[in-house]
This record gives C-alpha cells, sequence and structure tokens, in this order.
C-alpha cells in the first residue's frame, strides 16, 4: 500500500519551507514539494535581503512580531547563521498621517518602543535625506534587514535535519480531496493526511479546480538600486535605517548589502501579472512610469543617490483587497490548509506563519485570533486600502 504523509507541503518558498520546518519539529512526517529546482527566482522569497520590523499599522502583525523576533534567534543559534541584521527602522509620513499615528499605537500596545522623530530630529539624524518641514518621523529600534535567501536555506535545511523530505522540480498537478488527500504531481502521486497549500503567486491556479476564488491579484514588482554617489552615504555599516514612506502608496528603501555601494529603493505596487509570465507584455506595462517616478522621488529625498537606477530586478506580491493574509482551512475539505496572500510583508512574519499553520494540520488551538486571516472575510468585500 502507498505511504501516508502525515503531511505533504506545496510550495518551498519562505512560507512553505518554514511551515514544513515547524511540522517535521513537532514530529510529523512531512514532505515539502517545489516546482522549481531550488534555490529559484521566480516567485517571492528570492534575493538577499528583506525588512524586518515590529512597526505595523495593525496590531495584530506588531504582536506577532515580538513572537517572530525569538524565532528568527533560534534559527541563528541552530544554523549558525547570521540572518538579522539590526539597523533601526525609519517610518516616515507626513504630520498627519493616519498610519504613522496607527502604527505608534499599535507599538505601545504590542509593548514595544519607539522614538517620535520631528522633523527637525529627521534632519538632524539623517542628513542625507531630504524631506519637507511638515514631515515626522516613528523609528523603530528593532527593525533592521533579513538575509533572505540565507535565511530560506536555512530553514529548509532545518526541517531536513527534523526529518523532512523535499521533492524539488516537481509540480503538483492535481489535488484529489478526502480523508487521505491524494497529491498528483508532474512526477508521482502521494497520499497525505494533512495538505498545506503555501503555492505563492500560483495559488489562484491551485486553489480554483478546489473550488476557492479568493480576490488575490499577482503583481510584478520592480526592486530597483541605486548607486551612492559617494559611497558609504547609505551604508548598514554606518548606521543607515531600513526606511518606508507612508506617503499615499509606500515606498521602502534598504541600507546598501547585496551590491555593495547600491541602495534598494522600491516602490509598494506595479502590474497585475500571471506568474507564469511575471516578465512579458503585462508585467512591462508601467514598468517605465515607475521607473521615472521612483527617479524623480530618489532625486527629491535622497541627494546622495544617483538618481537613476543601477540595477533592476523583479519579484512579485500576491495581494488581497485588505493586504493581510489568508491562512485558513478549506471551508469543505477540512484537512487542506491553506497560507496565501502575503501582499508584500509576508517574510519577517513566517515564522509565526509557519506555526499558526503547523497548529491548523495538527488540529490544535492557533495561538493567535484567525479572523483577520479568514477566507470568509471576502464575503464582507474589504475596502482596498494600503496599510502595512
Ligand atoms: C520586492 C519584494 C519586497 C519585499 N519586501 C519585504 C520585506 O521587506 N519584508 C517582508 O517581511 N516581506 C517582504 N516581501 C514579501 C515576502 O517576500 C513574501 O510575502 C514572501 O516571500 C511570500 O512567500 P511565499 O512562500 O508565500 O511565496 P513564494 O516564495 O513565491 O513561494 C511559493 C512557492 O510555491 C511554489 N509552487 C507554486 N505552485 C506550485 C505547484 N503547483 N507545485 C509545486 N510548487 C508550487 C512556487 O514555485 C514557489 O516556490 C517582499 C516581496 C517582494 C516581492
Ligand atoms: O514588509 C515590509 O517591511 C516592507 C514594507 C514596505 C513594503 C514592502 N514590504
Amino acid at each position: 500500500m502507498a505511504e501516508v504523509w502525515d503531511a505533504v507541503v506545496v510550495g518551498a518558498g519562505i512560507e512553505g519551507s518554514v511551515t514544513a520546518f515547524h511540522l517535521a519539529k513537532n514530529g510529523c512526517r512531512t514532505l515539502l514539494i517545489e516546482q522549481f529546482p531550488l534555490p529559484h527566482s521566480r516567485g517571492s522569497s528570492h534575493g538577499a535581503s528583506r525588512i524586518i520590523r515590529k512597526a505595523y499599522v495593525q496590531q495584530h502583525y506588531a504582536r506577532m512580531m515580538n513572537e517572530a523576533y525569538p524565532i528568527w534567534e533560534q534559527v541563528e543559534r541552530e544554523t549558525g547563521t547570521q540572518l538579522y541584521m539590526k539597523t533601526g527602522g525609519l517610518m516616515v509620513g507626513p504630520r498627519s498621517s493616519k498610519q504613522l499615528a496607527e502604527t505608534e499605537r499599535s507599538l505601545s500596545g504590542a509593548g514595544s518602543e519607539f522614538e517620535r522623530l520631528s522633523s527637525d530630529d529627521l534632519k538632524l539624524r539623517f542628513p542625507n535625506l531630504s524631506f519637507p518641514a511638515d514631515y515626522r518621523a516613528v523609528l523603530d529600534p528593532e527593525a533592521g534587514v533579513l538575509k533572505a535567501d540565507k535565511a530560506l536555506r536555512c530553514f529548509q535545511d532545518l526541517f531536513v535535519k527534523y526529518g523532512g523530505r523535499i521533492h524539488d522540480e516537481e509540480k503538483v498537478v492535481r489535488i484529489d480531496p478526502g480523508d487521505v488527500v491524494t497529491v498528483h504531481t508532474s512526477k508521482s502521486a502521494y497520499k497525505t493526511r494533512k495538505l498545506l497549500l503555501l503555492p505563492g503567486p500560483w495559488a489562484g491556479k491551485l486553489l480554483g479546480p478546489l473550488g476557492l476564488h479568493p480576490p488575490l491579484k499577482p503583481v510584478r514588482i520592480s526592486v530597483l538600486y541605486w548607486r551612492e554617489k559617494q559611497p558609504g552615504t547609505y551604508a548598514l555599516k554606518k548606521g543607515f535605517p531600513v526606511f518606508v514612506d507612508h506617503t499615499t502608496l509606500h515606498k521602502y528603501g534598504l541600507p546598501c548589502l547585496e551590491y555593495p555601494g547600491i541602495f534598494k529603493l522600491c516602490y509598494h505596487s506595479g502590474p497585475v501579472i500571471d506568474p507564469d509570465d511575471r516578465d512579458g507584455v503585462a508585467g512591462s506595462r508601467g514598468n517605465q512610469e515607475i521607473v521615472r517616478m521612483m527617479c524623480d522621488y530618489v532625486r527629491k529625498h535622497f541627494p546622495g543617490l544617483e538618481s537613476v537606477p543601477a540595477i533592476q530586478e523583479s519579484c512579485i506580491y500576491t495581494n488581497t483587497p485588505d493586504e493581510d493574509f489568508i491562512l485558513d482551512r478549506h471551508p469543505q475539505y477540512r484537512n487542506i490548509i491553506i497560507g496565501a496572500g502575503f501582499s508584500g510583508h509576508g517574510f519577517k512574519l513566517a515564522p509565526v506563519v509557519g506555526k499558526l499553520l503547523c497548529e491548523l494540520a495538527m488540529d490544535k488551538q492557533p495561538s493567535y485570533d484567525m479572523t483577520p486571516f479568514s477566507l470568509d472575510r471576502f464575503h464582507n468585500t474589504a475596502t482596498p486600502q494600503a496599510k502595512l
């Protein structure tokens, strides 16, 4: 008789890899299936860096981050790899910004420290930034950079260390629900008691045949890097923080890390695409406009950077209308668990996302209120609004 797995996880991005790690660590015999050869750069988890911060508008994420940090540290210890570099995080916006006020409220509510910077403080502390006199900032002292590609590898290595199996270059092509689910791939078929779907931008393609159509939009993000005029101006070593601008749709930046002397500064939006054709016609549409807008932005606010990007790469967000994640069971097939819609901010939270999905798979009471992450919230048509 075919072997029955305790759990099969589909998708070896950061969310699937961390979920698989928690399952294996909790004694579940787990198989992690990935369509592409690992590592790859076609989904959402590639690249050297991501922002980690507690400064969130939504308090549920600020609270979850209190648990995420110790797990990141534990993985660093267990693998002997530095993954987190503390830089502090600067959230800027107009003095009247509701988002900044709510960020302060949620940091306080989560028991986390922060500093409030006036326009004068901002000028004094960060002379290489230029913002109007009616701007202010919130500084999150615990924020920093995660070494993303290393982090992904660490979680996959630990998963294998705890007895998990990874099958890459194997695409899931059909799912037959049941008390024991059958997962058909391009190479084989597997039986499992619990199936966890973490397919990133491909979520729509896997969920549709299971009768689920949540309003998910895969969006192509241009990852833009800008050369310093004077090397070292925005360097991590010199203590330049990670940065989020809360004016209208966000712009965000990370101090020079992956390419020496080159600062990463991106726009938190882009064209809706098919993940199998990320850089095709739809993906390129609007890119020139975004680059032009970002050139203007750099000229205005980052006077120490060349105002033409030195490097351009791509990555994909999978957005929900309210930018909250989906972490839930299939409403009909309760042993199928879904993690999707990480809306461009899921990396830092993956340690807690994985823990919650593992709890659902092991039929334990989840450690957090799952209401913000429920699939059925979309029946009430959430108002689209950039939050973070
Ligand atoms: C430019 C950019 C900047 C970001 N910045 C930040 C940040 O600063 N901080 C932060 O916290 N987050 C950030 N994020 C968000 C974060 O990176 C994502 O939320 C996270 O990587 C999502 O991971 P995932 O595992 O859901 O998706 P993915 O990494 O895409 O993983 C899904 C995997 O499933 C596989 N798969 C799909 N379908 C199948 C199938 N049928 N069979 C087998 N395998 C399948 C895919 O190949 C893929 O490997 C950023 C994202 C981008 C794009
Ligand atoms: O998750 C983050 O911290 C960043 C903030 C800005 C948008 C992209 N993601």
